[in-house]
């Protein structure tokens, strides 16, 4: 279990809430994240538990709720929630696709005695947090401009590919339910029908997430190591953007340059899309954990790669998102719009 300095994100605290703590949590593929929000914008007591650590979230939720910090704090019986989770929410039973729980939002709520419990997918949570992103919590990717009330666009890779889309209305925004990455993988350059070509030994279909996201770095080395007669080791995905990031392995520079290149694609189709002209957002745990390596990867010059519509993507800016838990800011946003405050 990591525990996480509370990381309260406003100046001027704003009163505790009447009806008492209120729990968010952010539900991946491999880690669960869990915070308490005390007041709007006082979010704190973060901790991240490894999914696989525990057989149920249910199980995940009560460890954290029994966490000595928690515990500490004494915040008592919690009445509202709202998680986000890596899948798509079509009704009670919701089935992870990239781990194995599964629950009934009802049940859960029952179990743990809350009043409200919100479930939504956690791109549309991470796409609802955008607006209220700092400057300081985005780093913008080459050039372009932000145009106001026009769409955002969000593209996130972990263990699988995360996208939405936030839309402008009059009295405020609407995150798109996208399942954008399961969209076909689209190869730009010879050495990408290659890996598509190596890949397909291994799926019929070869979506854009199947090489976009953690297993897909892995897919990208070991086809790039068939294409140019290497030989593979076996690297798991931090390891071998370890080895790139250090200069310590040419293969797994290539394998991380042809995954940001592969995503400036994808980016860029989505801009396209949705006419994304207030920008695109990379979120995921991949990509700001490259760092530097990202702002000088093929990612922005493959984005604005579009043909006819170079010129079009030159002016949309893309920003990596660098918040440490931005996810919380959506379904604190969320959960407040359903209780009305
Ligand atoms: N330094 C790294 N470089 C490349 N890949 C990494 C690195 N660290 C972790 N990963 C990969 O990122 C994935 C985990 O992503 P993330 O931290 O976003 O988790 P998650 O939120 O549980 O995922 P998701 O929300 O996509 O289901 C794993 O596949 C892991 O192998």
């Amino acid at each position: 279990m990591t525990q996480h300095a509370t990381a309260p994100s406003s100046a001027s605290p704003s009163p505790a809430y009447a009806d008492g703590p209120r729990l968010l949590a952010d539900i991946g593929g491999t880690n669960a994240r869990f915070a308490l929000e005390t007041a709007p914008g006082q979010t704190g007591l973060i901790e991240v538990l490894p999914c696989a650590d525990y057989p149920t979230l249910a199980d995940a939720l009560r460890a954290y709720l029994g966490s000595p910090k928690v515990l500490a704090a004494g915040v008592g019986a919690l009445r509202h929630a709202a998680l986000a989770i890596a899948n798509p929410i079509t009704g009670d039973l919701v089935r992870m696709t990239n781990h194995h729980w599964e629950f009934s939002i009802a049940a859960l709520r029952r179990e743990c005695g809350f009043e409200t419990l919100e479930v939504v997918n956690d791109f549309t949570a991470l796409a609802r947090a955008l607006p209220h992103l700092a400057a300081s919590q985005k780093q913008q990717i080459g050039g372009g401009v932000a145009r106001a009330q026009t769409p955002l666009g969000l593209v996130g890779a972990g263990t699988g590919l995360g996208v939405s889309g936030l839309i402008p209305s009059d009295d405020g925004w609407t995150a798109l339910l996208s399942e954008g990455g399961h969209v076909t993988f689209s190869p730009a350059n010879e050495t990408e029908v290659a890996i598509l070509q190596f890949a397909w030994r291994q799926y019929e279909h070869v979506s854009a997430e199947r090489l976009l996201s953690g297993d897909g770095i892995e897919l990208i080395y070991r086809a790039l190591a068939h294409y140019t007669g290497r030989v593979a080791q076996e690297l798991d995905a931090p390891e071998i953007s370890r080895r790139a990031l250090a200069g310590e392995c040419a293969l797994c520079d290539q394998a991380i340059d042809a995954f940001c290149g592969m995503l400036g694609t994808v980016a860029g189709n989505l801009a396209v899309t949705l006419g994304a002209q207030g920008g695109i957002y990379i979120g995921g745990g991949i990509v700001p954990r490259l760092g530097e390596r990202f702002a000088r990867s093929s990612f922005r010059s493959r984005f604005e790669q579009k043909g006819r519509f170079v010129n079009y993507l030159a002016q949309v800016p893309t920003f990596v998102i660098t918040a440490e838990y931005p996810a919380f800011l959506g379904v604190s946003a969320i959960l407040a719009e359903k209780l009305g405050s």
